[in-house]
């Protein structure tokens, strides 16, 4: 029989550092102890004077070693490889214990830790400034029941340098670091209620091997018993949040016991809400019945195109094949062509408004086509309206303001435009959506046992209608993530008015992975002074959302012209990618096809490559990504620009003449306009520009005045 061997999230980083000829060396070795322990090339080492007696090295090429420890008879934990005096240097400092607090089996670099303790208390600037320590709010019995190492808090009670910090927590277990850089801007209470209560059941186990099943220590190890399992895991490249999810995201994903009804969990951007979606569905196929199928749901074809790779690398085929994953308009088609009906190929939104512009301008009426087309979308299909007598009735939240008159000619004109359509055999998605619901709700058997939903934000009253209706009432029956401050279509939903109550089984998720603490500031400032919602009509708020790795101040700048812009925007990729960014790591997003078509066209005369995005080219290797920043939403990239974001084109000025003075209108325009520029400045994972020609967006003023360098002025 083979070894067990645990997998340290500390070896992945480390692996990160190789390159692929190592790395090979390093899996090759791991699959040798794995399967032939004794077998000649792998020599397990003591060392001399270790703090930890378990501790072993072994030879993996020339020049590197591997640290392991032994944790029983045919347990091995591989914790690091190093170059030879590195390992020899870790082997000797570190020692495996479990957090009394947190029950997190840790490996201390016990010697690292004491150098950076004393160099903080030694510190010259903590004698000479008398600025309050950086975590005064935080006391000793704080730190205990946070589980932060007691060796640190000297340093913590004097350290006023945000910096100093930095520093400190670097050699920490992932847990410690997350609680630590927390504190900085958060009371005890709230970082212990955010990162330490969602660790289910920490009972502490004085077994390493037990322990090692809990779900923090599952966050931080992964256990593999056979060498496929172990090739898998260290496949190369690796997304660490296939293993190591954080505990706060491994207890929805894979819950100790079923949940009773549906689920709602919010977060902000990055904050891993796909990624846990895509944990939800493998959990649920691999614990499905035969014949039981999942559905795995998400606004747009980008987006769902993601997914389903996510879902495959994760849970590998046997997975992919038990789960559906289709936007919400294919399943609505696919319902229909299911249940024997002909569905004509629907009109997309743009498709349905030229449609509808060429029928104003037919019979002659004044009526806005754009207005018409909310109104058709939003309350007369959204709602299922069938009578003149419900439209005129119906609850407007969130809609212009229409005087009776004007309600009764867009009722007219669209009872028009719905015949037009049919008897041209056209028809449009949420049409489509509305007949898929009513078919199946009067199946007796569901095509689905499970449905999870990815930006439920977006989703329409419709589809809800639907998704409700292809899955029974049961346990586990939805899964939905979401983020209202991210809803760039203005849907707004109360899902228990629909059939769907998420009540006492809602939760949020608040440590951004992606973004860097100076671009999750800005985006927090994009929204300062708006409300949102928590998709079930209650408050959302970003109070507790926030970032914990560090990054360059984002670039925002103004030029006189689109020119100027675009050769400044140039300049910038080029400085990216001479500091080892590839192309295709970069993305632009700007407001509208034009303006992309303009920066490709300004990139290609300056020898760049880059290309527009559609959901068919968005892995577009070699190049720059140009999109809308529509197309963004969901996407990450290392670097991200964000341009031609100037008054009068963010948001347009025709949708601004086209609401014209009413106020309510003026709001709702402005707050999907926000919501897309904060979906696009939340993209990158290191480095963010934003920039306009003319006057900037009264929409990006916050950024302006947060990080506009003095010596740029507004042309
Ligand atoms: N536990 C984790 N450890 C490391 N990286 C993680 C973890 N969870 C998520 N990530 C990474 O953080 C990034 C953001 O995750 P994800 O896309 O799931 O967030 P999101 O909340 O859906 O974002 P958005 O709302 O902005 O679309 C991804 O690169 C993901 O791989």
């Amino acid at each position: 029989m083979g070894m067990t061997i645990v997998l340290a999230e500390n070896l992945h980083r480390a692996l990160s550092d190789l390159d692929s000829s190592a790395r090979k060396r390093v899996v090759d070795f791991l699959i040798k102890l794995q399967v032939e322990p004794h077998a000649s090339g792998v020599r397990l080492k003591a060392i001399k004077n270790p703090r930890d007696r378990r501790v072993r090295t072994a030879r993996v090429t020339d020049d590197l070693r591997a640290v392991l420890l032994h944790l029983g008879d045919s347990m091995y934990m591989v914790q690091t490889v190093l170059p030879h005096d590195d390992a020899y240097r870790y082997a000797e400092q570190v020692t495996l214990t479990l957090n009394p607090a947190t029950g997190a089996v840790e490996a201390l670099e016990t010697a690292r830790i004491s150098d950076r303790v004393e160099q903080v208390v030694a510190a010259p600037r903590q004698r000479v400034t008398d600025q309050p320590p950086l975590l005064a709010h935080v006391v000793d019995r704080d730190y205990q029941r946070l589980g932060v190492n007691e060796e640190l808090v000297p340093a913590l009670r004097t350290l006023v340098d945000e910096a100093d910090l930095l520093e400190l927590v670097e050699p920490l277990p992932p847990l410690q670091r997350d609680v630590l850089l927390s504190l900085v801007d958060r009371s005890p209470e709230q970082v212990y209620a955010d990162l330490i209560a969602p660790i289910e059941a920490p009972t502490v186990s004085d077994d390493i091997p037990t322990a090692l099943a809990s779900p923090v220590n599952q966050a931080a190890y992964l256990v593999v018993t056979d060498a496929a399992e172990l090739k898998d895991a260290l496949a190369w490249p690796m997304d660490r949040w296939r293993t190591y999810l954080h505990p706060s995201q491994r207890s929805l994903a894979y819950p100790l016991k079923p949940y009773s009804g549906p689920v709602r969990v919010t977060g902000g951007p990055g904050t891993g809400k796909t990624v846990v979606a895509v944990h939800r569905a493998v959990s649920l196929a691999r614990a499905a019945e035969p014949g039981e199928r999942i559905l795995l749901t998400t606004y747009g074809n980008t987006l769902a195109r993601a997914l389903g790779e996510l879902l495959e690398r994760l849970g590998g085929k046997v997975v992919r094949d038990l789960v559906d994953v289709v936007t919400t308009d294919k399943l609505a088609r696919r319902v229909l062509v299911d249940a024997g009906r002909t569905v004509p190929s629907p009109l997309n939104d743009a498709d349905c408004l030229a449609a509808l512009r060429g029928f104003v301008a037919r019979t002659g009426s004044e009526l806005d086509p754009q207005l018409l087309r909310d109104e058709w979308y939003r309350i007369i299909l959204d709602l299922d309206l069938t009578s003149k007598e419900s439209y005129l009735a119906a609850h407007r939240p969130r809609m212009r303001r229409l005087s009776l008159r004007q309600r009764e000619q867009v009722w007219e004109v669209l009872a028009g435009f719905t015949e037009w359509l049919a008897e041209h055999r056209q028809t449009t998605f949420p049409q489509v959506t509305n007949e898929a619901a009513a078919v199946v709700s009067g199946w007796e058997t569901k095509p689905y046992r499970h449905v999870v939903v990815d930006e439920a934000q977006d989703m329409t009253v419709g589809q809800w209608r639907l998704l409700r209706a292809v899955v029974p009432e049961a346990t586990d029956d939805m899964f939905l993530v979401g983020d209202a401050h991210q809803r760039i279509y203005g849907r707004y939903v109360v899902l228990s008015h629909h059939g769907i109550h998420t009540r006492g089984r809602s939760r949020r998720l608040t440590i951004s992975y992606r973004t860097t603490r100076e671009i999750a500031r800005g985006g927090l400032a994009l929204l300062k002074g708006h409300h949102y919602d928590d998709l079930d009509g209650g408050d959302d708020t970003l109070d507790s959302y926030r970032a914990l790795t560090r990054g360059p101040v984002p670039i925002v700048a103004g030029y006189p012209t689109l020119a100027a812009e675009l050769g400044a925007l140039a300049e910038q990729v080029v400085a990216w990618r001479d500091v080892g960014v590839t192309m295709a790591d970069i993305a632009v997003g700007v407001r509208t096809h034009q303006i992309a078509e303009q920066v490709t066209a300004a990139f290609a005369d300056r020898g760049i490559p880059a290309a527009v995005v559609t959901p068919e080219t968005y892995d577009a290797q070699g190049a720059v990504h140009v999109m809308t920043v529509y197309r963004l939403k969901g996407l990450e990239y290392r670097c991200v620009a964000i341009a031609g974001m100037s008054e009068g084109v963010v948001p347009p000025k025709s949708m601004i003449a086209a609401v014209g003075d009413d106020p309510q209108a003026q709001r709702y325009l402005h707050d999907e306009e926000r919501a897309r520029v904060f979906v696009a400045a939340t993209r990158p994972r290191e480095a963010l520009w934003v920039s306009w020609h003319g006057q900037p967006s009264p929409l990006v003023l916050p950024l302006v005045m947060m990080f506009k360098t003095p010596n740029q002025e507004c042309a």
